[in-house]
């Protein structure tokens, strides 16, 4: 029986994102831009990484603690080899009731069927525009949306469960929210739009390039009526909205102008071994060296224990309420921590 774990704000933590690498074979400008991520970046060593029985383990302990929710992430966690291998270990572990993963989809068709066949339910291949020569520059390598198109069809052949996730910028893509939204209600799979976020120290993040999500319901509502839905579960981060003449439904997450922290049940661990109590934290808390130490799972679950009992994190909140006069801050890049 996992015991209830809750924060300085009586959040539960359900559900731990794992960052496989830091690595990325993209360059997207608002999570990775190519002049900082250059060739001479130093990304983490092999022996820096946690090994896949040290995340099994960590997971183990994170499952006693009230977890049930999966999510790998990187970076692009199909940079991470023998991939699979991880899941299938996950899927052992006591109380894994959800597997998913986020991926960039370059790299999923040629890994779809061993993940599905390891034990992942689900994966969310995030995608920003359906033309080519705007994509190749979103991705900053030249990469094709028909590479994405493959990953997402593997998957579906594969079984797997399939969201979109697209990051709108007003001066980017925002002629590609209503060609996303008709693709991928034809399709059959759920788009969601993510307000573009001050994530890390580098992306050149400004208010005005942020969208907000009422402007794109009500740009996607003149031609396909929406309508809003009830969340699927307690702290969903995405908000829901379906077509009222038919079929699909689209999600919407609005990080920026709805901040949803008050029921964020989310930690995170980073390639290295650091648990983040929030997305925009400054210093992560280093679960490695107590694992190389030699440590019992009991005192590891008693340092996650104390550390998530202290978290008083809601950045976004926050930042809504300070918004424009927010300081800046030191923050952990979002390739580092996972998504
Ligand atoms: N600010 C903030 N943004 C988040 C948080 N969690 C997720 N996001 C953003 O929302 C995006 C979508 O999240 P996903 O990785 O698809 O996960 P999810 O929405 O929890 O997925 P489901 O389990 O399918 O509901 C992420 O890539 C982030 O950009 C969070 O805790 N805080
Ligand atoms: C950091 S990526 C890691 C997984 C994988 N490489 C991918 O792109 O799906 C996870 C998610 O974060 C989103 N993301 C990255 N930077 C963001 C930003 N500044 N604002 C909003 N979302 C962002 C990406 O679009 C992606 O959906
Ligand atoms: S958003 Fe994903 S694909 Fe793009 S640079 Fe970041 S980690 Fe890579
Ligand atoms: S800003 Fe931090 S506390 Fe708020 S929802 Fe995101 S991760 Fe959770």
């Amino acid at each position: 029986m996992s015991e209830q774990m809750l924060d300085l704000h009586k959040r539960p933590l359900r559900d731990i994102r794992i960052s496989v690498t830091d690595k990325c074979n993209f360059r997207c400008q608002y999570c990775m831009p190519a002049e900082i991520f250059g060739p001479d970046y130093p990304f983490l060593p092999q022996n820096k990484l946690l090994t896949f029985e040290e995340i099994t383990r960590l997971t183990g302990i994170f499952t006693a603690l009230g977890v049930g929710k999966i999510r790998i992430t990187g970076g692009e966690p199909l940079m991470r080899r023998d991939l699979p291998e991880l899941i299938r270990m996950l899927r052992q572990v006591d109380g894994v009731q959800d597997i998913a993963m986020t991926t960039n989809g370059s790299l999923l068709a040629k890994h779809a069927e061993a993940l599905k066949a390891a034990g992942l339910d689900r994966v969310t291949v995030s995608l920003d525009s359906l033309d080519d020569e705007r994509f190749g520059k979103i991705n900053g390598r030249g990469y094709k949306v028909a590479d994405v198109l493959n990953g997402i069809e593997a998957a579906e052949q594969a079984g797997l469960g399939i969201k979109i996730n697209m990051v709108v910028q007003r001066d980017v893509n925002v002629d590609d929210i209503l060609p996303m939204a008709r693709f991928f209600r034809e399709q059959g799979h759920i788009l969601r739009f993510i307000e573009f976020m001050d994530v890390g120290n580098t992306n050149g993040w400004k208010l005005d390039q942020v969208v907000p999500s009422q402007e794109i319901v009500d740009m996607i509502s003149q031609e396909m009526p929406l309508e809003p839905i009830n969340p699927n579960y307690y702290g969903e981060v995405a908000s829901r909205y379906r077509y009222v003449d038919g079929d699909g439904e689209i999600g919407l997450i609005s990080s920026v102008t709805q901040a949803f922290c008050s029921t964020c049940t989310r930690a995170r661990l980073s390639a290295e071994g650091k648990m983040y109590n929030c997305l925009f934290a400054s210093t992560g808390f280093d679960l490695r060296e107590p694992l190389r130490e030699g440590q019992s799972d009991e005192q590891i679950r008693q340092l996650i224990h104390a550390y998530w009992g202290q978290r008083d994190d809601r950045y976004s909140e926050v930042r809504l309420l300070q918004t424009p006069g927010l300081e800046p801050r030191d923050k952990v890049e979002m390739s580092h921590i996972g998504g």
